[in-house]
């Protein structure tokens, strides 16, 4: 009573602590579901993982897995086969006669059992390369199609919270669980060979022997279960803390913020959170420790009542003469054989139930990112004439309000629309929709009619970011993006970008490798990295080119220069330029001005001076800083007067 009292005790979960609410914090997911799941309904699931897996093994490598599973199987039969041998020879020793005539009685048998062990053990060898080259080739292939998949989803998937645990989950133990899982099915399976070629030899001794082995099998199965899925639990519940820590210790350790880390103090702060995430770790780990340990010791006692009560049964049959005494011995030797089987399938069942748990969110993965994944884009357009936004709303995943609403814009070929507004009005949001990158929750974006969810836009769009990837690659790849090298092109691409100068000062000019962390990188300044984003954008030679604050870090020089060659580029294109620089989209063809999500004015830099409304009042401010003025009067809500706008203002 009080054993049963204690290990219960031990078994329960106390709360964790919570450190200053961690256990609760907004990025901690928990899939209620998935943890409180029966065992009944989580067994019933390991059949579809096993196939799943052996369905993954058969593309990985036909003939590794045919050869794997074959000699397994055939290894089993040779077991049957020398124990059935073994009986032989007891038989003959056991026997009446002079001990010289008996064991000579038992040399044919002697030598089957002595073949069929060595048989059984080439096979195991075979079936055991098989299943080592095996290994490396699943999970090659499990990684390759979760790359296939995460490079494939729409853009939003990115910007979601539960796709991004979920994705974190098959990557980290996903992938490799991939593998162990069809390493651990086919070592199942060649355990329960192994236990049913020894449960078949008891039976052909004699019936009644048959389900004696199996009564060990019992607790052993349930401690094995238990345990893992308590580890299970742990790794779900920590699936949000780790990649907090992962985001933490890129941090501290990364070059990028190391700079900002030392500038603003962030040491303590940082170490300060990570304690945080570390400790829940740590607690949710030792709890799991402590449970672990107490399923193991019952289940290692009730196994060893099990075996007590076998041996007892077969003293019992023995000594009430159902049995022979060479049926017993042979029957103590294929429960020991059995009992060496079940526990090393017990083994892998509880190492198969683990890592199918993570296998399943692999497998889980692979169907949500699949729904996630846009539909393959129809053909590509020839060129294009115009581009509409029509009445786009968009809102971004768990976002509470829309990014934009009910807005309309259109770009023709070789015009330059400029998008305006203050922070967080929603322009690159539209760039992105007119790039085909999000789909609006309503209205649509059409290139020439069609709706370009339906196109394949991704040779006929040039998108040069705000927040540009400093892809770590030679210079010459961060300007090709995987394109064919055409060196005039490039040449023309460096040379309007501004870059001509930036790769000439390189040692190794189109060559050097833009990334300091390894030997003989480089690094640019800002305005340079700029520099060499733009000649990608110009590089691709698309019909619609989309610079997001393509100036940001440029010098007044460089500026000007890049925005004279944007209004050339115009020619046989249609461009989406966004930029605060309001001097610099005097020249568009027509000016889109955003607030909070909506189009609130549109025309030309003269038409909108005119109506003096949010453009005039932004322009006049920038140009009252150029001209040393004091800002308009009520520059938050009105304007000044039509005699002090800048048309005849010159801003660099
Ligand atoms: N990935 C995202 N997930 C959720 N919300 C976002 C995301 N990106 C932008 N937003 C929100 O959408 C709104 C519009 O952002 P957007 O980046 O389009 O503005 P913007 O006009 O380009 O601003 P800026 O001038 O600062 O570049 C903002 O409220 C922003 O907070």
């Amino acid at each position: 009573m009080r054993f049963w009292e204690i290990w219960r005790r031990i078994l329960s979960r106390p709360p964790l602590p919570d450190r200053s609410g961690l256990a609760v914090a907004y990025w901690q997911s928990h899939d209620e579901e998935l943890l409180t799941a029966s065992l009944g309904r989580i067994a019933r699931r390991l059949p579809f993982l096993v196939a799943a897996a052996l369905r993954l093994a058969w593309q990985a490598s036909a003939r590794d897995t045919v050869l794997a599973l074959a000699g397994n199987v055939l290894a089993g039969g040779f077991t049957v086969y020398g124990l059935l041998a073994t009986s032989d020879v007891l038989g003959s020793l056991f026997a009446g006669g002079p001990t010289p005539e008996r064991v000579r009685a038992a040399l044919p048998s002697l030598a089957l059992v002595a073949v069929a062990t060595g048989l059984r053990g080439a096979l195991l060898a075979a079936a055991g390369w098989a299943q080592a080259r095996l290994k490396p080739q699943v999970e090659r292939l499990a990684e390759t199609r979760l790359f296939e998949l995460t490079t494939r989803v729409d853009l939003a998937a990115f910007d979601d919270e539960d796709f991004h645990n979920a994705m974190r989950r098959a990557r980290d133990s996903g992938v490799p669980d991939s593998a162990t899982v069809v390493e651990m099915t086919i070592a199942a399976l060649t355990g329960a060979v192994g236990v049913l070629s020894a449960t078949a030899a008891l039976g052909l001794l004699h019936p009644l022997l048959m389900p004696l082995l199996l009564v060990t099998a019992a607790p052993a199965g349930w401690a094995a279960i238990r345990a893992a899925r308590l580890g299970y639990q742990a790794f779900h519940r920590l699936s949000a803390a780790r990649r907090r820590k992962f985001m933490l210790s890129d941090l501290m350790a990364e070059r990028l913020p190391a700079a900002e880390v030392r500038a603003f103090g962030l040491r303590d702060f940082l170490l300060g959170e990570y304690a945080k995430v570390a400790d829940l770790e740590q607690d949710v780990q030792l709890d799991v420790a402590r449970r672990r340990t107490a399923v193991k010791a019952g289940g290692d006692l009730l196994t060893g009542v099990a075996t007590l009560a076998v041996y007892g049964a077969l003293a019992a049959m023995l000594a009430g003469g159902v049995i022979p005494l060479a049926i017993a011995g042979t029957a103590v030797l294929a429960i020991r054989a059995g009992q060496s089987s079940l526990a090393a399938l017990v083994q892998t069942l509880n190492r198969l139930y683990e890592a199918g748990l993570y296998f399943g969110d692999y497998l889980a993965f692979r169907d949500l990112a699949a729904t996630r994944a846009p539909a393959p884009p129809g053909a590509a357009p020839q060129g294009l004439a115009r581009l509409e936004a029509d009445r786009v709303t968009f809102a971004y995943p768990g976002a509470g309000r829309p990014a934009l609403r009910e807005v309309s814009v259109t770009v023709r070929r070789g015009e330059v629309v400029a998008l305006v507004g203050e922070n967080g009005s929603g322009k690159t949001t539209l760039a992105k929709l007119l790039a085909g990158l999000y789909r609006p929750q309503s209205g649509a974006v059409r290139w020439d009619g069609h709706d370009v969810t339906d196109l394949d836009l991704r040779k006929l769009v040039s998108v040069i970011a705000q927040d540009h990837t400093r892809w770590p690659l030679t210079v010459r790849e961060n300007i090709l993006m995987g394109r064919p090298e055409d060196p005039d092109r490039l040449a023309a691409a460096v040379a309007a970008a501004g870059a001509a100068e930036v790769v000439a000062a390189l040692p190794g000019g189109y060559d050097a490798l833009l990334d300091r962390r390894f030997r003989g990188g480089h690094d640019l300044s800002g305005g340079q990295w700029q520099r060499i984003a733009v000649a990608r954008g110009f590089y691709r030679e698309a019909e619609l080119v989309i610079f997001d604050e393509p100036t940001s870090a440029l010098d007044a020089r460089a500026e000007h220069a890049l925005f004279e060659r944007i209004r050339r580029h115009a020619d046989g294109r249609a461009i989406v330029l966004i930029t605060h620089r309001l001097a610099s989209v005097r020249y568009a063809d027509r000016i889109y001005v955003l607030r909070e999500g909506r189009v609130v004015e549109q025309g030309t830099h003269a038409e909108l001076m005119a109506r003096a409304g949010l453009y005039a009042e932004l322009y006049d401010l920038q140009a009252a800083a150029y001209r040393h003025d004091p800002p308009p009067p009520d520059a938050a809500g009105g304007r000044a007067s039509g005699a002090e706008r800048g048309e005849g203002v010159v801003v660099p």
